[in-house]
């Protein structure tokens, strides 16, 4: 039996500043996304987080991404350095990123901070050490079990708790009903995104979203890695509402939902 999680519940985990925060106490989420073949997920998944509100997005990645990032938002920091949570693989085939990029992401895979595996790096999830946080869609996580992906769609609230378990992770299955299962049997739901959601590229979106609020979160995290379900719970749902105002019952562009963020977030905080 699944809990679904809406609007209300996602009110609770959104970290707002105080007077004594600065950029670093907010938290910074690190990327290592994109690649040559697809260097606009880097740059949608940088602007997801910073449009959901965290203390710095530093993203780190061979030129061109790394340019585009910049050319789009100047405030990412391309410099190393340390980071609260990683966000790896939107934009990457598993074995076709260029040498920078491969080791970049065994140095996330090997810092021991929550880290979201999306796309090209769903495989290595096994090798991530710090609290993992798997975004796959239903093919994808087809691949991982070594299923159809007509069996995952089949039950996906099943699959999903299948592989949380079996990968000691929380799994966040996309789909028009997001499933988010942990490694204990636990199981939420959020659906909240119109079906106009089923765009290139809001994939990514929800990947900057949800390396946000764990970057955000790193203390509680530290304290209790079991609030990392609710938390991409949380991502599912302000995705899913920023798609709703972008969209207004009609389409929509990824850009369009990351900048409905902010307000989608404005208006959760004010119940
Ligand atoms: N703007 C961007 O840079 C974007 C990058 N993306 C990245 O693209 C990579 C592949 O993601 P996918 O979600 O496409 O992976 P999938 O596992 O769904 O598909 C893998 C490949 O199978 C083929 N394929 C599968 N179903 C198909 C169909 N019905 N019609 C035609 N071709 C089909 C495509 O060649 C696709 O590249 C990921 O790294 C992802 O992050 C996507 O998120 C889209 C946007
Ligand atoms: N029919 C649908 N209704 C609502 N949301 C959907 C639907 N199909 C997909 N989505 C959402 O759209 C996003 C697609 O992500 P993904 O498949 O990774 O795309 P991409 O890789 O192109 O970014 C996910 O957040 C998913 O939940």
């Amino acid at each position: 039996m699944d809990a679904s999680f809406g609007p209300e519940q996602a009110a609770r985990w959104i970290a707002v500043p105080g007077p004594a925060d600065d950029k670093y106490s907010r938290g910074v989420v690190g990327f290592v996304t994109g690649s040559a073949r697809y260097p606009g997920a880097a740059v949608l998944g940088v602007e997801a987080a910073l449009r959901t509100g965290v203390g710095m997005a530093r993203y780190l990645g061979a030129g061109r991404p790394t340019r585009l990032v910049l050319q789009r938002r100047p405030e990412a920091v391309t410099a190393e350095g340390r980071v609260q949570a990683w966000v790896v693989g939107s934009g990457q085939d598993p074995d076709d990123v260029d040498e920078l990029t491969a080791a970049l992401r065994e140095r996330a895979l090997a810092d021991p901070v929550p880290t979201v595996l999306d796309a090209g790096a769903l495989s290595f999830a096994g090798r991530a050490t710090g609290t993992r946080v798997l975004t796959p869609h239903a093919g994808e996580l087809a691949r991982l079990l070594g299923r159809d992906r007509a069996e995952v769609e089949a039950d996906a609230a099943g699959a999903a708790l299948e592989a949380a378990s079996r990968l000691s992770a929380v799994v966040l299955l996309k789909g028009h009903t997001t499933y988010v299962a942990d490694a204990d049997g636990g199981l939420l739901s959020a659906a909240s995104a119109p079906a106009w959601t089923a765009t290139a590229g809001t994939g990514d979106a929800l990947a900057g979203i949800l390396g946000a609020l764990l970057a955000t979160h790193a203390l509680e995290l530290e304290a209790d890695p079991g609030i990392a379900a609710p938390l991409a719970a949380t991502a599912a749902v302000l995705h899913g509402l920023a798609a709703e105002r972008a969209s207004g019952g009609g389409p929509f562009t990824v850009l369009d939902l990351c900048a409905e963020l902010p307000a989608t977030i404005r208006s959760l905080l004010a119940g």
